[in-house]
């Protein structure tokens, strides 16, 4: 059984509150524990996953949160840099999966968020889960 940290960018709490419930029912219907902690915005979920890897606690880690366009390019740095950063982590050997959803308006990210639509946070946390299942076949 895996102990997951869930780390939430809570740039936009009423989506991420519908990412959350998707991404600790799918772990708990596994059977797995789990831990939440929020950081500010999604540029900060690589580091704060990094920092937390280090204290050797979790087994393995999901990022969670909403980008929405806006009218300048700062959607595409943070959108693209923490998903860049997220995977960085992924090839360093992390198990982490990836719910940050980056979308043009808060009606796609309904849809996506939502655990009886798209359910995005139960994906990325079954994600992170196979992931840590992968390491412990191959080691
Ligand atoms: N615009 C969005 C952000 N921006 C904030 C950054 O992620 C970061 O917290 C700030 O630049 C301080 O380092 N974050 C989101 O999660 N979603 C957005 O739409
Ligand atoms: C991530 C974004 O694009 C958004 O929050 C920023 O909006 P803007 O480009 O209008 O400053």
């Amino acid at each position: 059984m895996a102990h997951v940290l869930i780390v939430e960018a809570r740039f936009y709490g009423h989506l991420n509150d519908m990412l959350l419930a998707g991404a600790r029912g799918a772990i708990e219907a596994g059977g797995h524990s789990h831990e939440t902690v929020t950081v500010p915005g999604a540029l900060e979920l690589p580091g704060a996953i990094a920092l937390a890897a280090e204290s050797g606690r979790f087994d393995a880690f999901v990022a969670l949160g909403v980008v929405i366009r806006g009218e300048t390019y700062h959607f595409e740095i943070v959108a693209e840099e923490s998903a860049r950063g997220v995977m960085a982590l992924t090839l360093d050997g992390l198990a982490v999966g990836n719910g940050v959803l980056t979308v043009e308006n808060e009606a796609q990210a309904i849809v996506r968020a939502d655990p009886a639509q798209s359910d995005k946070g139960g994906g990325a946390a079954k994600a992170a889960i196979a992931l840590f299942e992968l390491r412990n076949r191959f080691s």
